[in-house]
């Protein structure tokens, strides 16, 4: 396996995992991109420039997640190392639920497509998997690979990811607080084991949650209700988890976001103008209470990672 080319620009979008009940499971990928690009170049080591989020704060070293997944890559494919140029115009908030670390691996995974010279050797499946080894959970590699809604399973000899349908009518709002958590903080306080009817419980929800999403958004509400991460979460962000309260009791489908603590509202757009079905209960939720947080109508990314501005050529 050789380098095939020395340069190559990918955008990777924001997602969205659990939607409420499909913890590890259910993602849906945001437009809301980070821009990455990067160099092969002839002198060893790393040379990583950061625009944006995350800017002075990731390393500039070996250590920075798109150069891991990049050099992890090219390892998988037994493609040479070389030096490192990375450019980086980051618009995902770190630390927020949104997958940006998932985004960050996705990009150096797909780079490394870019650069080979017989991409089809990192398939999207290969892509997932990696993707998954690193992050410990599929649920945001899957939406930021394939784009759209998607389910994503673990199986003995690998990883599996679906395609969901996406009601035309949903508009989802990602309520971005100021505040960091990180996943693996937000992991630390879940339990080891759930009673069985909770179990039973989010089965139901996350299957009624497919069809919700697909085809009866006015299932939604019903349909996001959650008793695997939500509650246990709420001591470390007590603040989404009272908006989460407070737009459920208004009837909009409101959910942490990944491992928070971002809020997202699944929205529906409305039929005679601009704007959604939650904005009125967002507003009013906020009460101008929550300095700082971000409301941010974003729609659904359908097309996933691309690299060279081109829809994904592998499959
Ligand atoms: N674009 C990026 N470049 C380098 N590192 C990143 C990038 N995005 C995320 N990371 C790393 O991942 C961390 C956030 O990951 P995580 O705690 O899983 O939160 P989330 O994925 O919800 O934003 C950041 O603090 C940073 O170390
Ligand atoms: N299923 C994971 C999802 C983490 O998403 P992120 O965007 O917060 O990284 C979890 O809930 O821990």
């Amino acid at each position: 396996m050789r380098l095939g080319a020395d340069r190559v620009r990918v955008r990777v979008p924001a997602t969205s995992a659990n939607l409420g009940p499909g913890f590890d499971a259910l993602g849906l990928a945001l437009a809301l991109y980070d821009d990455i690009e990067v160099r092969a170049v002839a002198s060893p080591g790393v040379r990583v420039e950061v625009e944006g989020e995350g800017a002075g704060q990731v390393p500039d070293s070996e250590e920075h997640l798109v150069v891991r997944a990049v050099r992890l890559a090219l390892d998988h494919v037994g493609a040479p190392q070389s030096g490192l140029h990375l450019v980086c115009r980051n618009r995902i908030p770190h630390g927020r639920g949104l997958g940006s670390s998932a985004a960050a691996v996705v990009a150096g995974l797909a780079a490394a497509r870019g650069l080979i010279g017989e991409p089809e050797a990192l398939s999207d499946d290969v892509l997932l998997e990696l993707a998954t080894q690193v992050e410990g959970h599929p649920d945001n590699a899957a939406p930021a690979i394939l784009g759209g809604a998607t389910v994503a399973w673990l199986r003995a000899d690998g990883v599996g990811a679906a395609p969901l349908v996406v009601h035309e009518d949903l508009a989802p709002v990602a309520i971005v607080p100021p505040t960091h958590l990180s996943t693996k903080a937000a992991r630390g306080v879940l339990p080891a084991t759930v009673p069985h009817a909770d179990a039973a419980f989010q089965a139901g929800r996350a299957a009624l949650l497919v069809e919700a999403l697909g085809r009866r958004p006015d299932l939604l509400l019903d349909a996001t209700a959650d008793r695997l991460h939500q509650e246990y979460r709420r001591r470390v962000m007590p603040h989404s988890l009272a908006l989460v309260d407070a737009l459920r009791a208004a009837g909009v489908a409101a959910v942490v976001s990944g491992a928070g603590p971002t809020v997202l509202a699944l929205a529906r757009r409305l039929v005679d103008g601009a704007g959604t079905d939650a904005d009125a209960a967002i507003t009013a939720a906020f009460g101008g209470v929550m300095a700082g947080w971000q409301v941010l109508p974003l729609a659904v990314d359908t097309q996933g990672v691309r690299v060279n501005g081109a829809d994904r050529p592998i499959g």
